[in-house]
């Protein structure tokens, strides 16, 4: 579902401008609050699919839940994804994030890296399920970990640093135009648990 740039203008006005239509806001959660809730969401029930891909089978080098409203089933790598109900904080910041930035999300997908050699793969979240030009909200609680932003064309990178209590905001051709991945970082010891909000219309 296309998002209203002109309810966000102010917000987007306090973040930092990555990439196009990539929006970075450093302290969007206050740090204790972050840290209290990554503890909280460690003791959820976290699954780890095996995934076909190119008729391989691959373990997820992570561990997942998807959450979301009835009826936002989503297709990722081959494999439907029903959603798990919500959990009382995640829907809280969902509907935080929709009143923040007039987005109308109901589905979150979570991803939990248990230290630096957990990771998640170049992609663009550019299922079918997530419409035209997707806004994808993504929050991140733990550990501070780097992301990795590469336009299709000219395969420019761009490295970022998302840390404890951020926000990152893709919208507009973010998916179109960029792929996006969290590589490995032997060094990093501990955890970091992302939610990546979403607007599924639903299968
Ligand atoms: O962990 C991250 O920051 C990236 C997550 C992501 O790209 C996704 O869930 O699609
Ligand atoms: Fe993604």
């Amino acid at each position: 579902m296309a998002w209203n740039v002109s309810n966000s203008i102010e917000r987007i006005n306090k973040a930092q401008c990555v990439a196009p239509d990539f929006y970075y806001f450093e302290h969007f959660i206050a740090e204790q609050k972050a840290l209290s809730l990554y503890q909280q969401l460690l003791a959820l029930e976290w699954q780890q699919p095996t995934l076909t891909i190119f008729n391989k089978q691959h373990t997820i080098p992570r561990k997942q839940i998807y959450m979301g409203d009835a009826g936002t089933g989503y297709r990722y790598s081959n494999q439907l994804f029903l959603p798990e109900p919500w959990h009382a904080s995640v829907v809280n910041l969902k509907n935080s994030l929709n009143n923040w930035f007039g987005t109308q999300f109901n589905a979150a997908l979570l991803n939990w890296y248990r230290n630096g050699e957990d990771k998640m793969g170049w992609h663009a979240d550019d299922e079918p399920e997530l419409g035209f030009s997707p806004t994808i909200a993504s929050i991140s609680l733990g550990s501070s970990r780097k992301f990795k932003i590469r336009e299709n064309t000219s395969k420019h990178v761009t490295d970022l640093i998302l840390s404890n209590g951020s926000c990152l905001l893709m919208t507009g051709n973010s998916q179109r135009d960029y792929q996006h991945s969290l590589p490995v970082q032997k060094r990093v010891n501990d955890g970091r648990i992302n939610l990546t909000f979403r607007t599924v219309c639903g299968i």
